[in-house]
């Protein structure tokens, strides 16, 4: 029997592919843990634990390093909310752009007013706005989200700038062939009439819209943030708000520098919150839990390489999680020959620091050998997955 443990709400949609092999259980007894924005930096981590599912993108809320020291996988489900966060950006600029909520609040002032109509006639030029066609939108990283905001406001007629150093083979195929490329965020400032942020908060990303950053952009810029607050320098883009060289902060995160300011257009951390982004992050997390603790397969992992063993045939499978040094698949090798483990088939994939290896082997594994294989210094997890 497998258990898991859900820190938020996730939807059934991923919850029912358990299968019957799975309980929902406490903290201190489940395998694996299941999590969207609760902030687990302060948690303990119990030991049983062997992997973490974000069913989000952002993992900015998980101690990537205790859990990788730890041997704990942490996955997160990319590109599964993006078009609910797409169509929030969209709404983002075009209520940035036009006053569709002070007129809404105006009508609703009025109650039942017989003259509403011709008040409302009277009234809406201090509604009025501009369109988003003809605008050019400069969008900082060109991920899951990125992409699609690129295509979709390119088919709303904005000329989009684009900037994403590290842009993935994929995002580039699926980008549009008229967005402009852009090497540097000094052209995307000096020419964007939107700037919208798409990175994840590292602390490479921490503040990179800073005073230095808003000094460059235009006058009367729309500043979108719907992927970290953090990554906004806010206490100084309050100042440009005042000062009117940023019109519009429109952001999904509502804090006490940003809720209630001038200028400000805040939601409650809203844009993946939609049926289908929950439903196919839940089961894109699901499927990753279930192919790690049934299979030893890795795959979405932020802190461990991916590696397909698919099932196993032999009569045994050992999962090693550890650091990618020298010397360390010899050792492995040597324990297993002097215990007389035949080995059928072995994979070692590494990502940075850290590497996983998957050995088939064809015979049973006796406990002495777990043990050894424990003991190899900066060996942070063994697991059976087959043959126990
Ligand atoms: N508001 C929400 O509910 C919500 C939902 C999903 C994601 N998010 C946030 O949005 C972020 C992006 O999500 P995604 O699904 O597009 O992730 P993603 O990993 O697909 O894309 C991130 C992109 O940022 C690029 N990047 C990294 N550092 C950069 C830098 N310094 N400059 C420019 N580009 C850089 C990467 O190369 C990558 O292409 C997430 O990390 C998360 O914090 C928020
Ligand atoms: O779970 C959510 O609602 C938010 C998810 C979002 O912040 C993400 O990083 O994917």
């Amino acid at each position: 029997m497998y258990k898991y443990h859900c820190l938020n709400p996730i939807s059934d949609a991923g919850i029912s592919r358990f299968s019957e092999d799975y309980q929902e259980t406490a903290l201190e007894d489940s395998d694996v843990i299941l999590v969207r924005s609760a902030n687990m930096h302060e948690m303990q981590l119990p030991d049983n634990i062997k992997a973490i599912a974000r069913a989000g993108a952002g993992v900015n809320n998980i101690p990537l390093d205790v859990c990788t020291k730890k041997g704990v996988v942490v996955f997160n489900t990319p590109g599964a909310n993006a078009n609910g966060v797409k169509e929030m950006v969209i709404a983002g600029m075009l209520l940035a752009s036009r006053d569709i909520v002070g007129g809404i609040e105006w009508v609703e002032k009025q109650g039942n007013a017989s003259d509403i109509g011709k008040l409302a006639e009277k009234q809406k030029k201090q509604f009025a706005g501009c369109e988003i066609s003809g605008k050019k939108l400069g969008i900082i990283g060109l991920g899951a989200i990125g992409v699609l905001v690129a295509n979709a406001a390119t088919h709303l007629g904005m000329e989009v700038y684009g900037y994403d150093p590290y842009i993935s083979v994929d995002a580039a195929w699926n980008l549009s062939r008229t967005i402009h490329h852009i090497n540097d965020l000094e052209t995307i400032y000096r020419e964007c009439d939107y700037i919208t942020i798409h990175v994840p908060l590292t602390d490479g990303t921490r503040k990179m819209i800073n005073e230095e950053a808003i000094r460059h952009m235009k006058e009367g810029v729309v500043l979108l943030n719907f992927a970290r607050d953090l990554l906004v320098d806010e206490e100084v883009l309050v100042e440009a708000l005042k000062e009117g060289k940023v019109k519009k902060y429109v952001t999904d995160f509502a804090n006490p520098t940003v809720a209630g300011t001038q200028g400000t257009l805040v939601t409650p951390h809203l844009g993946a919150s939609t049926e289908e982004s929950e439903d196919n992050c839940a089961r894109m997390a699901v499927q990753e839990l279930r192919d790690y603790l049934e299979h030893g397969n890795i795959k979405n992992s932020v802190n461990y390489p991916n590696c397909d063993g698919g099932i196993c045939v032999d009569a045994g499978r050992i999962t090693l999680n550890h650091k990618n040094i020298p010397n360390m698949i010899s050792q492995f090798a040597k324990v297993l020959g002097d215990a007389g483990v035949n080995i059928s088939d072995m994979t070692n994939k590494s990502k940075g620091d850290y590497a996983y290896t998957m050995i088939d082997v064809s015979t049973s594994i006796p406990e002495s050998v777990v043990e050894s294989l424990r003991e190899i210094e900066d060996v942070y997890k063994v697991r059976i997955v087959k043959g126990e």
